[in-house]
């Protein structure tokens, strides 16, 4: 725990999972998982255990490594790879097959911050949904992408332009009974309704 860890802070469990075929195998060294870990570890006050998985883009194999790391009691899953159009990309489909609950507010604003960064984001078919006490959330494969879509574009300032998606998880994790997460404002200010936020202890 850092010296700046407010002495509340519940663990999270967070799984974080790169789909691709060409970093699973070494072709290139995988860049999804360092990133997610970075911006996670950035974001979180809270202490993290992470459950990093490598993976092709295989569907079966990418349902059962979400049904896995939920079952190991992660609260929030992130994957990152294989959500685009190509034949290969099957990350939304894997993911829909674990689904209990459809979350399309994730993925609309997505594509929608994304937009401000490359005008083929629409190409991406990213879902978000709930399984159990999990929030499991899809973002692009391009290793950038990952602080884009989470983290939302700031203006000079500082001060946020469009809101990452992040400034919502939070919240959603609460509602399905997860730990309550904190983060830093400077990085990502999440946002909860005033009756749902916890004073300082
Ligand atoms: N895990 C990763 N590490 C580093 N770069 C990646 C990773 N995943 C994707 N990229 C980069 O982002 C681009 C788009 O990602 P996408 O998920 O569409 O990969 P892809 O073209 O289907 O290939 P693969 O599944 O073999 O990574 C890739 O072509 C690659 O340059
Ligand atoms: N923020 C952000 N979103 C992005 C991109 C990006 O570079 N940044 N790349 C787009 C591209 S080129 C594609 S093909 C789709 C799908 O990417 P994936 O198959 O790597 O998941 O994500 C899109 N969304």
């Amino acid at each position: 725990m850092s010296d700046s860890t407010p002495p509340s802070c519940e663990p999270v469990r967070i799984g974080i999972v790169s789909i691709s075929d060409r970093a699973s195998t070494g072709v290139y060294e995988d860049k999804g998982l360092p990133a997610l870990q970075d911006w996670l570890t950035r974001a979180l006050h809270n202490p993290v255990t992470f459950e990093p998985r490598l993976i092709p883009d295989e569907q079966a194999l990418i349902s059962q490594t979400l049904i896995e790391l939920v079952d190991a009691g992660c609260a929030l899953v992130l994957t990152t790879g294989g959500t685009g159009p190509a034949l290969r990309d099957v990350t939304p489909e894997a993911t829909l097959a674990v689904a209990h609950k459809e979350m399309p507010g994730f993925g609309e604003q997505m594509r929608q911050i994304s937009l401000a960064f490359v005008p083929t984001a629409i190409l991406s078919r990213q879902v978000a949904v709930i399984r159990e006490r999990s929030l499991i959330i899809n973002l692009p494969g391009q290793p950038k992408a990952i602080a884009e879509t989470l983290e939302g574009l700031k203006n000079p300032d500082g001060s946020p332009r469009v809101n990452g998606i992040f400034a919502a998880v939070p919240y959603c994790i609460d509602l399905i009974g997860g730990p309550y997460l904190e983060t830093r404002d400077e990085v990502c200010k999440a946002f909860r309704p005033k009756n749902a936020v916890r004073p300082a202890r």
